[in-house]
């Protein structure tokens, strides 16, 4: 048979068995409909029995209703292609992998879960190491029908007559793919170094590096499916945490494990993490570094332990006839004392109270010595400390205190120097405290981390007054964040995911430490991609976050996926030096198209961004991204008003860590360089998003070393 004609031939035995399942899955969703009506019956059936019997048939119908409703959950996820695989083994028996586990009414595998044990040598056989697979078959589906078929021989001597072979290539035909605007699953094409990862044990810590492109967030993610499939027991009840580096790129991957039918994973952008805020500002990156930095726990600190900018500054209360007095002084000494006591202040309300009184009894005492009197202590504070006046004054004088509140404090630069003396310079005081008087831009990403860090120093409000969110002390708190059934600051997650933890400071490491208290994580990263100026203080703080006992194991992938090898030579060139060669994944896909630098004169930027941008937009089908500097996103927006095609982004770039496009035009790399301490690495991140085809506008070509 001719070529074509055994590939039609294959697709129509895989449609035969796709049909099978489909028809399989129509029956099982049926049933879970019967079994959750009959649940309902049940309950109303109750009304009628003795109570003793009616707890346990509303048991029984809330047993039956819960696992129809999972089941149901199961099988309406929106799978991209159920089936996607076939093994055919030594002994002729044969397999289906696909995004679930389907049986038969025989109760026989229609298809194996790809995170089943009996699935892995999809993955994992090679040539060298067939694991008695034959041929292992990549089936492409859209919705139920079969598209394509493309297969690898394993042991070619044991190829029997009547076996087909069709195509080859199923993963360079994936990754020519044209992107969209949301990161597809690979479990279809998942490679053998990227599986080892994904179902490496899931205790301690599972670092995964490599270069850009290499895969590490899809395998992450997939990592996170395979673990909560494999270890349902014991991670799926706390639940797993992904955090990325932006909300961008949680949109952006928010669609892989829904694809896999997991939908209770929470995905949070750093900037989200704390519950209530949603902030998307990235600071300049003199700024952030010192946000990041650990020396501001200690300002933190200093800065919730100074006097409240409405406090009274002293304190007068009648008793028995006699003004009782603490002047500015002795109020700060109390003050001093509570605070050195170690609780947080919204919880020392009581112990405060305590000793404002004593230092009134002392007061009497002094007073009374002078007039050769004695007085009772122990009356004298009984009775002051039921006062309405006394209360009065406590509450002004030890406020309910609120982590952005602290933070607005640290506006007023007089206060930020006394927090700061000794920890930051005059240069870094200005600078922040410039900032955070600046209240009209709402918080950075970088804040969240600090006002996290507030929420845990100054403790909970009192249950009293207690509101939706600890955050802010004004009605301008708002917001959603956070998965409605947990509790407000969850931080039980049993396993946690960080993406592109190259770029996380030492303060937000110790707001992800706080959310994985009792969990074990995969910690994606690439040293070369890092944007954060010190990385051992980043480093130390991850340490800790992660618990000193851990077991720690380390998986480095090699391949880039994504990038063409024309596009990926360029970017590597501009990291030469910056890296060790090790560190550089290969490409693994030549497109033959050269990416292009133009050399463009500043006042010609706009129109060469305008027509690079719709160039690139004829010559690919998927997206198109521009890379700018951060400073530029606005203004480069502005040039491309005009442009009404959605498949174009503008992204500035920080924000485009992560994320892919077929096309990228780069506008003026030396403003990337020139942006931050990193910003070589920065330029290598911006260089690296195309997958297909790369167009750099540039008026200074000192952004390219020359060879
Ligand atoms: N085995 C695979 N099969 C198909 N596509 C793959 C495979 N591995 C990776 N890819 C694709 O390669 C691209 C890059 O993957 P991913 O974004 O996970 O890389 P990364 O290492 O996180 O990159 P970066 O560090 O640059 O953010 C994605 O489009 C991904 O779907």
């Amino acid at each position: 048979m001719s070529e074509p004609r055994v590939r039609r031939a294959e697709i129509a035995v895989e449609q035969a068995h796709v049909d099978r399942v489909y028809t399989r899955l129509a029956e099982l969703r049926t049933q879970a409909e019967a079994m959750r009506t009959k649940g309902y019956e049940l309950g109303q059936g109750a009304q009628r029995e003795a109570i003793f019997e009616q707890a346990s048939m509303l048991f029984e119908r809330d047993m039956m209703v819960y696992h129809a409703n999972q089941t149901l959950q199961t099988l309406d996820a929106e799978y991209e292609g159920l089936v996607f695989g076939r093994l055919d083994h030594l002994d002729r028996e044969h397999i289906y992998v696909g995004r679930l586990g389907i049986r038969d009414t025989e109760f026989d595998n229609l298809v194996t879960d790809w995170r089943a044990p009996a699935a892995a040598a999809f993955y994992q056989a090679t040539a060298e190491e067939p694991m008695d697979v034959v041929r292992r078959r990549v089936i492409r589906c859209s919705g139920q029908t079969v598209l394509d078929v493309d297969d690898d021989v394993l042991i070619a001597d044991a190829v029997p007559e009547d076996m087909q072979i069709v195509g080859e290539g199923a993963l360079m035909a994936a990754l020519g793919r044209s992107r969209g605007e949301k990161m597809r699953d690979i479990v279809a094409t998942i490679q053998k170094e990227q599986d080892e990862v994904i179902r490496a044990p899931w205790r301690g810590v599972t670092e995964i590096t490599g270069g850009p492109g290499t895969g590490k967030t899809a395998v992450a993610l997939h990592r996170a499916a395979y673990l909560l499939y494999r270890h349902r027991r014991q991670l799926g009840g706390a639940g797993v945490l992904v955090v990325g580096p932006s909300g961008v790129f949680t949109t952006y991957i928010s669609r892989v494990l829904p694809s896999m039918g997991e939908t209770n994973v929470e995905l949070r952008a750093l900037g989200e993490v704390l519950d209530g805020l949603e902030a998307t500002r990235q600071d300049t990156a003199a700024l952030a570094a010192i946000k990041g930095s650990l020396r501001m726990r200690k300002v933190l600190l200093r800065a919730l332990r100074d006097t409240p900018p409405e406090a009274p500054t002293e304190l007068k209360i009648v008793y028995r006839g006699e003004v009782l007095k603490l002047a500015a002084r002795e109020l700060e000494k109390v003050r001093r004392k509570a605070h050195t006591q170690g609780a947080p202040p919204n919880r020392s309300r009581v112990r405060v109270a305590e000793l404002l009184l004593a230092a009134l009894a002392d007061k009497a005492e002094e007073y009374a010595k002078a007039d050769g009197k004695e007085i009772d202590r122990a009356e004298l504070i009984t009775d002051l400390g039921e006062r309405i006046d006394f209360h009065r004054f406590l509450v002004v004088w030890w406020p309910v205190l609120y982590p952005a509140q602290v933070l607005k404090w640290l506006g007023n630069e007089k206060r930020m120097a006394a927090a700061s003396k000794g920890i930051l310079n005059r240069n870094e005081i200005s600078l922040l405290s410039a900032d955070f008087a600046d209240r009209s831009r709402g918080w950075s990403v970088a804040d969240v981390a600090l006002l996290d860090e507030l929420r845990v120093l100054v403790g909970p409000e009192p249950k009293r007054r207690r509101r939706q969110t600890v955050v802010e002390a004004a009605p301008e708190r708002g917001g959603s964040g956070g998965a409605p059934h947990r509790p407000e600051h969850y931080d039980e997650y049993s396993h946690v995911v960080v993406d592109e933890s190259q770029d996380l400071s030492p303060m937000q490491w110790r707001m992800i430490g706080r959310r994985g208290k009792y969990a074990s994580w995969t910690v994606v990263g690439d040293p070369v991609q890092s944007s954060w100026p010190d990385p051992d203080e980043a480093a130390q703080a991850r340490d800790q976050a992660f618990g000193v006992k851990t077991t720690r194991r380390r998986f480095t992938l090699r391949t880039n996926y994504r990038n063409s090898a024309e596009i990926f030579d360029l970017a590597a060139k501009v990291v030469a030096g910056h890296a060790q060669a090790d560190e550089l994944p290969k490409a693994v896909r030549t497109t033959g198209i050269e990416p292009e630098v133009r050399p463009v004169d500043q006042a010609a930027l706009a129109t060469a961004t305008q027509s690079a941008a719709k160039e690139l937009l004829g010559a690919v089908e998927g997206t198109v991204g521009v890379i700018t500097a951060m400073d530029r996103v606005e203004e480069v927006e502005g040039w491309l008003a005009g442009q009404t095609d959605e498949r174009l982004k503008v992204v500035g770039s920080l924000d485009s860590k992560g994320l892919e496009y077929d096309a990228v035009v780069l506008v003026e790399p030396m403003d990337l360089v020139t942006e931050s301490s990193t910003g070589r690495r920065v330029l290598y991140v911006a260089l690296t998003r195309a997958t297909q085809q790369l167009i750099v506008l540039a008026s200074n070509p000192d952004w390219l070393p020359h060879a």
